[in-house]
């Protein structure tokens, strides 16, 4: 039975009981059956800031800070967890709910630790697609991080998607030839141009915008979010802290989307370590290529220096794309390389 029942008003016999008999026994733990549910939307130093299901219906606020409860443990609570919580949800100034819950994750971000994080971090859960922003002039683009990212969704069995900002200054045909045999799907961006595209693969699922300083990740979220930086601010007023100073990622619901697609930015995010990914979990987003390391020794990295590795017999009797395995190989290659 619910607990909620168990003091209906149908319920004489409980309150005629003797006292000492009415102790609470392991199945009259709470169950919690009554929290709500919400999503994580930003953390910084063991506040959580939610937005709950059904935010802006009565009594319940767009936005409510939040503690974490005692019987999750040391369980990690991150940007784009659903989560079930109780307490006041009203988001009222001074107002702290509790986070009961953790609903098992479909998806984790991650970054092993580097100089500046001694700790492997999970950096979002959930989210679908990893937005790669790259401009293709002013910086110039770097393969070298773009690869990296692509590892980082890759392991995280997220679909990635290249977002070529600046196509008003430079063409995209040279910088995509690297990522052709990848067969990773791709979006351009230009000044003054529609973000139709865009939108079109952003909706309906959560998505994560990964950009160096200057490629125009924020002009982006601008245009996507017109509210963007208003909520930030919003966040920062309640914790007392300062405008993106240190706020690591924030997720934010696209205005313009019926089917409830949402993106997090991740303006704090200026190193990404890849130590943690193994050429196993790397290779399985290429099943074509997976199926050809069957016979692989033991051990095997698939990179060129192994000298019995499938792949290159694959290549050798023609059922592999030599660009495919180059391509491959260099995103096995990168993770090793230095920042992201
Ligand atoms: N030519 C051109 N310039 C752009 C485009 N998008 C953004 N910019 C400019 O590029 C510069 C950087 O844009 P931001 O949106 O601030 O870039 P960001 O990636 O958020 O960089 P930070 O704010 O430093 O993190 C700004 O001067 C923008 O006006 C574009 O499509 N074409
Ligand atoms: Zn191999």
């Amino acid at each position: 039975m619910p607990p909620r029942q168990r003091y209906g008003t149908d319920d004489h016999e409980h309150y005629e009981r003797p006292r000492r008999r009415t102790r609470p026994r392991t199945k009259d733990r709470p169950s919690y059956a009554d929290a709500a549910e919400a999503v994580v939307v930003t953390v910084d130093r063991g506040r959580y800031t939610l937005r709950p299901d059904g935010a802006g219906s009565d009594g319940v606020g767009e936005r409510v800070m939040a503690m974490r409860a005692r019987p999750l443990g040391r369980k990690a609570v991150v940007v784009g967890d659903r989560v079930r919580v109780v307490g006041d949800l009203s988001g009222d100034d001074g107002s702290l709910a509790r986070i009961v819950e953790v609903t098992e994750r479909r998806t984790v971000l991650r970054r092993t630790a580097d100089d500046d994080d001694a700790i492997e971090r999970v950096i979002v859960a959930n989210a679908e697609q990893l937005v790669v922003v790259t401009a293709l002039a002013d910086p110039e683009p770097r393969t070298g991080l773009v690869d990296r990212a692509l590892v980082a969704a890759y392991d995280a069995g997220m679909q990635p998607l290249l977002c070529l900002t600046k196509a008003d200054l430079a063409d995209p045909d040279a910088f995509l030839t690297t990522y052709r045999s990848l067969g990773v799907p791709w979006v351009v961006t230009q000044r003054g141009g529609d973000l139709a595209e865009l939108r079109e693969r952003l909706a309906g699922r959560g998505s994560v915008l990964l950009g160096h300083s200057g490629v125009g990740k924020s002009t982006l979220v601008n245009a996507l979010v017109p509210d963007a930086d208003r909520e930030v601010g919003h966040v920062n007023a309640v914790t007392g802290r300062g405008r993106h100073t240190s706020v690591s990622a924030y997720l934010m619901t696209l205005p313009d989307d019926p089917a409830d697609g949402w993106i997090v930015d991740t303006p704090g995010i200026r190193s990404f370590g890849l130590a943690h990914v193994q050429p196993e979990d790397l290779i399985e987003a290429f099943p074509d290529l997976d199926e050809e390391t069957e016979e692989c020794p033991r051990g095997c990295t698939h990179g060129d220096d192994e000298p019995e590795c499938g792949l290159d017999e694959a290549l050798e009797a023609g059922r592999a794309d030599a660009d495919r395995v180059r391509s491959f190989r260099r995103l096995l290659a990168a993770r090793s390389e230095p920042a992201w």
